[in-house]
């Protein structure tokens, strides 16, 4: 008994050795730390930590070490963020094979125990939203704008009905979730309040699978049927399926006639029909196929009902710059409609969303990537296989020296740059950039992004054509919320809406 308990003694004793000896050669042990201790299990109390102040330990990290790499902690682990303009160049060039968005994000939001690892490493869907949503952007426009006015009149007030106060993120989060399933979906799904509720609960199901999963890592080992017994996303994309049973068997079909060399068929153009032809020739089932539909609806209605909320704050905030958008809009729309060349002409809309999304950010980190070998990056920083970088994205969009004023809320400052010479396609809310980070940057960059500039394009001119809004109780807007990495506008903020009698 003694020998036994002398060998389990020193076994562990070597055990814990070993493990410093490999802590202390870790290339993330010379980098300096921000907001905790690089030392086993401290690091997950810096991760807590970053969970309340990681905007400003990102800010303090930023200005400290001014372009050189610091590390910080996450619940999930540490990132090594990196700002010089030369790593990021770097870092978006990189292949996924040597940094990867998706495992990242995999791993610093884990819901695998939910979903299974097969939705986040077949990534077939990002090229597919990238070119194929993208190129049908300008066919879906009109049945875009039809959804909008029609869920302006249910969510905005009417004429007649005077200043109605609204929360603008549950009104934005309202138009956008219809707008976006109708470029999804189509019409009639897209209205259907029992299928609008499932998307919500399941990424209801999804936010809390990786909330307990980062308080409670050991869930990620269990089988995966467990983590789906007691989670609510698997059984909201079971009633999904069931739901649109129809539908996707209709889809199918149209499909096979038209592979079958039927040349009358006309298939929907959406997203569904999309995710349904490559779906069908990778032998999915009907529930795999809503999968992909609900994941995407995850990854597209908050950010972008988060970016209108905040444009609709700014503009109550600075009702003056309503008059010079309308001066845009109104002759555009007069002599092309509210085609995708109109919205394209209309910089000072685009200019606005970007400004407000640069001036109050989303998230404080982007281009996050893991690394799926050991990486040296072209400074000398070797990023070891497993780790997580990123960028400072909310500290390098006010660095005053990218942007002059950077705590100014400036709203037509990219336009300006637009007008100047050969600048006429930079500065796009969609163009990602070493200094505009917003929907990260590279080839890894948000596939979603020129969607969600069209929609929010189309948005804003026509609640700005359409209504008039002041900030409830006046004065400067409400400060945003921030938690982990994400900024949230003030959920509980109001703003005056009133619907304008020469409405166009
Ligand atoms: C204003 C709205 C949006 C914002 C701010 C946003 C932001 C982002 C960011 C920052 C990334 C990571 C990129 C990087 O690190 O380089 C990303 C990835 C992604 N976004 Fe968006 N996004 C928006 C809208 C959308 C929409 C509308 C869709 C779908 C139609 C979409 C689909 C995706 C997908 C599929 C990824 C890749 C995720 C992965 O690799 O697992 N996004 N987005």
């Amino acid at each position: 008994m003694g020998a036994i308990l002398t060998f389990l003694f020193v076994a562990t004793e070597l055990l814990v050795l070993l493990y410093f000896v490999k802590w202390k050669k870790s290339p993330l042990y010379k980098l300096p730390t921000v907001g905790g201790f690089f030392f086993p299990l401290l690091s997950y109390l810096g991760g807590l930590n970053t969970l309340f102040r990681g905007k400003r330990l990102l800010q303090y990290g930023y200005r400290k070490h001014r372009g050189r790499p610091f590390k910080i902690p996450l619940l999930s682990g540490w990132v090594v963020v990196v700002s010089n303009p030369a790593v990021m160049e770097d870092i978006r060039t990189r292949p996924q094979d040597q940094l990867w968005l998706t495992q990242a994000l995999m791993n610093a939001f884990p819901s695998y125990h939910v979903t299974g690892k097969e939705l986040w490493e077949n990534t077939w869907l990002h090229d597919l939203i990238l070119k194929d949503l993208t190129r049908s952007i300008g066919a879906m426009l009109p049945d875009l704008i039809d959804e909008l006015e029609v869920a302006a009149q249910e969510f905005l007030p009417g004429d007649g009905d005077g200043w109605v106060s609204l929360n603008p993120s549950k009104a934005s989060e309202d138009i956008i979730v219809r707008a976006i399933n109708r470029g999804f979906v189509g019409f009639p799904t897209c209205r259907n309040k029992e299928y609008l509720d499932l998307v919500a609960q399941y990424s209801h199901g999804i936010v809390t699978a990786w909330a307990s999963a980062l308080i409670f890592p050991i869930l990620l080992a269990l089988p995966l049927s467990i983590g789906r017994f007691f989670n609510a996303a698997p059984n909201a994309a079971r009633k999904c399926t069931q739901l649109l049973k129809p539908i996707l068997t209709e889809r199918r079909e149209l499909l096979q006639r038209k592979l079958e060399g039927d040349d009358t068929v006309q298939v929907p153009i959406d997203v569904l029909q999309m995710v349904v032809e490559e779906g069908v020739a990778r032998d999915y089932s009907d529930e795999r196929i809503m999968i992909r539909i609900m994941s995407t609806n995850l990854g597209a209605l908050h950010t972008t009902s988060m970016s209108l909320t905040n444009a609709l704050f700014d503009l109550a905030a600075h009702p003056e710059y309503a008059q010079p958008l309308r001066d845009e809009i109104a002759p555009i729309v007069a002599a092309e409609g509210w085609t995708k060349q109109a919205l394209h002409r209309m910089w000072k809309v685009d200019s606005f969303l970007k400004e407000s999304h640069r001036y109050n950010g989303m998230g404080v980190l982007s281009m996050l990537r893991e690394a799926m070998t050991d990486v040296v990056l072209i400074d000398g920083t070797v990023i070891p296989k497993g780790t997580i970088v990123g960028v400072p994205t909310f500290a390098i969009h006010h660095d005053k020296e990218k942007y002059p004023d950077s705590h100014t809320f400036d709203p037509f400052r990219f336009a300006r740059l637009r007008a100047q010479d050969g600048n006429e396609t930079k500065h796009q809310l969609s163009t990602t950039a070493l200094d505009w980070v917003g929907f990260g940057h590279g080839r890894q960059s948000c596939p979603g992004r020129f969607f969600a500039a069209s929609e929010l394009r189309a948005v804003l001119a026509y609640i700005v054509m359409n209504y008039d809004l002041k900030l409830e109780g006046g004065g400067p807007r409400p400060k945003n919320f921030f938690f982990a990495v994400g900024l949230v506008p003030p959920p509980s903020g109001r703003i005056w809406f009133r619907k304008r009698e020469a409405a166009s």
